[in-house]
């Protein structure tokens, strides 16, 4: 592990197993931490080395013809089709079928689901085989090379891959999704390395001509963006021929891939987990059909969306469905566009056996998965959340499957690298909404790698900070940002972000991926000036805080986000986090003890009220009779030093960092308190909300006008029902909503309209 500390200086390694899991994380040998450099796959010169002068001309031919796949894909059609569970869906929705359509003749009622069922799974499965994957893997590499510089891996990762690949139980890769690249971008990358490809869950949205054959190829398969055609009503077969399908695949030793977020982000965070296609995996081990599964945690990072931008969605107005012709349209685009590069970042394996184990011992309060036919649909989300639909196994908690998901997110979020777009966009959206002139801005992207480093993360891009900088201002375009010269300085060029509606959305897209890596220190800087303010003057500062205050405080924060962030991995305490947290700002003294001489306590100060404190401590003491007068300490006050000019600036920072996050949270406490009288449709009331935040960032009555991005503002609305603000349930096909009719509801609104201005005061 020397080896890796020495290493951790230069590159951080991202995403080895969480300590909850110590079985997998033993898989992490000295050999993979060696194999720390990247590789870009688009470069063949490693594997052109001892070929003729012909195979250096045509390269990706070569390499696809270097290629030795002994890998069988098998058509489990039958085995899906003979399945009892199958059987058994295909009688149950006949005989409801014939009790709606009684005097019909039986056998043709059945005969008529069979065949539909039969074409179900012909329009849902795969279909590859050898010689079509390394036709498609030809065609991919030539068309993905021509748009992208660079597609970057880690060494180290990939040799971690395919030591679990080579054991013969199936890989689950989990991607979060930000793209529709990232179907094939995986397959193309573990065909590269001869690792077995994924069959994939796609959506049913892209099952459109020739995409869908080419998918289908390169081991796709496609599944109902809503599982019942008939709201309210379950499609049996579809749900049972989905699960067995899956189940069979798994049964097989085939890998396989979904996204647990359902669909791609549209403000670059990462979104909470479906329970979905995770459950079948997991209740496919707990049933004993497969021995185990390894977990992939992926993330992939782009320097620029391929699929556009999600500005349209942001400003309230419907997404527009894919086509074969917008896809065309797409790629004909892709080709005269700049994407710069994407890395691809795979986590450490880790055995789902061993996580249901460790979480099933630790998770006593889990329930079980409600798998009774009639629970209720679930409206507001266009992704079915399978965990009730198509799980059936009572042997699962619900509880460990919601924990699994979350890990894996987590998990995949902490090992995003960031790449040259994001750290612009985010300088420019927290420290510079009015401009910078480039050195001000590579100074500060310097010292932002410097911390992003030491959080352990990585960055995706290479070389000096004013190069990363150009490119990155000239991937994102001239919509996003203007380039001009320094007024001041007539020799040195300025970049200012386009804060208006709709670009600033994509800005933030970028931007927003840091956030994970100040995300808990955010938390705790917010609940610090929270509650260190004085009520009267509104300055900060002035009051005498304890830690247990600030604690709680940011436990109240992250409960209000907890829709929106997963703030820390399932298996830890998020008090004891906070808590390192706040230790961790308070070595930089960000708050002090007034001795009441106007004086900071020094280092000595400390070594010596540290020393005198540890000579006085009862603790250690045997005899248990001086427990006796034994007192409880009195809570050590502190106050929020701002006299410094390091400290101010770090509050600003760390405020800026969740600041567009909480106004969007703010406007919507608002609104409701000024507008929600009466019960209304959910959607009417998201979109209202919308345009009232649109049109406040219009009259320049917002900091931040990103806040005002309809899917910030649809988190919002869930996190406050979650939070017992707001109250919703469902009417036919319609998701209502209306205030809590408690009596301390307008009180908590208030309580949470306070805390989150918190993030604007003024340092
Ligand atoms: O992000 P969406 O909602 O367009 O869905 C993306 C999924 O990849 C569709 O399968």
């Amino acid at each position: 592990m020397v080896l890796a500390k020495d290493i951790q200086t230069i590159r951080p390694f991202m995403g080895l197993c969480c300590s909850c899991l110590p079985i997998s994380k033993q898989t992490a040998t000295v050999d993979i931490f060696n194999q720390n450099g990247l590789h870009n796959i688009f470069d063949l010169k490693p594997f052109l080395r001892d070929s003729g002068w012909i195979q250096r001309r045509f390269p990706i031919l070569t390499r696809t013809f270097q290629m030795n796949h002994q890998h069988h894909y098998p058509d489990v059609s039958i085995a899906v089709f003979t399945n009892n569970r199958v059987l058994e869906a295909i009688q149950k929705t006949s005989v409801i079928t014939y009790s709606r359509n009684a005097g019909k003749d039986t056998r043709a009622i059945q005969e008529s689901i069979i065949k539909g069922a039969k074409k179900t799974l012909i329009k849902m499965k795969a279909s590859t085989g050898a010689w079509i994957l390394r036709l498609t893997f030809w065609f991919l590499h030539s068309v993905l090379s021509l748009f992208l510089k660079k597609l970057i891996v880690h060494r180290g990762q990939i040799l971690m891959l395919q030591e679990a690949a080579s054991k013969k139980i199936p890989v689950i890769y989990l991607p979060l999704h930000r793209s529709h690249l990232d179907y094939i971008l995986i397959s193309f990358l573990v065909y590269n390395y001869n690792v077995r490809i994924p069959y994939v869950a796609a959506g049913d949205n892209l099952d459109i001509a020739f995409f869908n054959k080419l998918l289908r190829k390169f081991g796709g398969f496609f599944i109902r963006r809503r599982l019942d055609k008939v709201p309210g009503e379950k499609d049996i077969i579809y749900r049972t021929l989905l699960h067995t399908y899956v189940e069979e695949l798994l049964k097989q030793g085939e890998a396989l891939e979904f996204f647990v977020e359902g669909g791609r982000s549209r403000s670059g965070k990462s979104t909470l987990p479906k329970g979905g296609l995770l459950s079948v995996v997991a209740e496919t081990c707990v049933k004993g059909h497969i021995p185990d599964a390894y977990i992939v945690p992926v993330s992939i990072s782009y320097d620029k969306l391929i699929d556009g931008n999600f500005c349209r969605e942001q400003m309230g107005l419907p997404k527009v469905s894919e086509s074969f012709f917008r896809a065309v349209k797409a790629i004909i685009n892709v080709f005269i566009s700049d994407y710069g590069s994407v890395r691809m970042d795979f986590a450490q394996p880790f055995s789902l056996k061993e996580f249901l184990d460790v979480h099933k011992r630790s998770d006593g309060d889990s329930t079980c998965i409600d798998v009774t036919p009639d629970s209720p649909p679930n409206m507001t989300s266009s992704y079915p959340n399978l965990t009730s639909a198509i799980c059936a196994s009572p042997d699962l908690d619900r509880g460990i499957v919601e924990n699994l998901g979350k890990h894996i997110v987590h998990t995949a979020t902490q090992c995003t690298a960031l790449m040259s777009t994001h750290l612009v966009c985010f300088l420019l959206l927290t420290k510079y909404r009015n401009g910078a002139n480039i050195n001000e801005l590579s100074l500060s992207m310097k010292i932002l790698v410097k911390e992003i480093r030491e959080h352990g993360r990585d960055i995706g891009f290479s070389g000096d900070m004013s190069d990363a900088i150009h490119n990155a201002v000239g991937l994102l375009g001239s919509k996003l940002t203007s380039v001009e010269m320094d007024s001041k300085n007539q020799n040195i060029l300025m970049v200012k972000p386009n804060l208006n509606l709709p670009h600033v959305f994509e800005l933030a897209y970028y931007g927003n991926n840091v956030i994970s890596v100040f995300l808990m220190e955010s938390i705790v800087a917010i609940a610090i000036v929270y509650v260190s303010k004085n009520p009267k003057t509104k300055s900060s500062g002035e009051i005498e805080v304890t830690k247990e205050e600030i604690i709680e405080t940011a436990a109240e924060i992250c409960n209000i986000l907890s829709q929106e962030f997963i703030f820390i991995p399932p298996c830890k305490n998020l008090m004891e986090e906070l808590s390192d947290i706040l230790e961790k700002l308070m070595i930089s003294e960000i708050l002090y003890q007034d001795t009441g001489f106007g004086e900071m306590l020094n280092e000595s100060d400390r070594n010596w009220s540290r020393n005198l404190s540890a000579a006085v401590s009862w603790a250690d003491e045997d005899d248990e009779e001086y427990d006796f007068g034994y007192e409880a300490p009195v809570p050590q006050k502190f106050k929020l030093n701002l006299t410094r000019e390091d400290i101010q600036q770090k509050m600003k920072f760390l405020l800026s960092v969740l600041a567009s996050c909480c106004e969007s949270y703010l406007t919507t406490a608002k609104y409701i308190d000024v507008s929600l009288k009466t019960e209304l449709a959910e959607d009417d009331f998201i979109k209202h909300l919308n345009h009232f935040a649109k049109s406040q960032a219009r009259g320049s009555k917002l900091e931040y006008n990103e806040s005002c991005a309809l899917d910030s503002l649809k988190v919002c609305v869930k996190s406050f029902s979650k939070l017992g603000i707001l109250e919703s349930y469902t009417a036919g096909n319609l998701r209502i909503l209306g205030l809590q009719s408690d009596f301390d509801t307008k009180d908590k609104l208030f309580h949470y309209i306070k805390l989150l201005e918190a993030v604007t005061v003024k340092l």
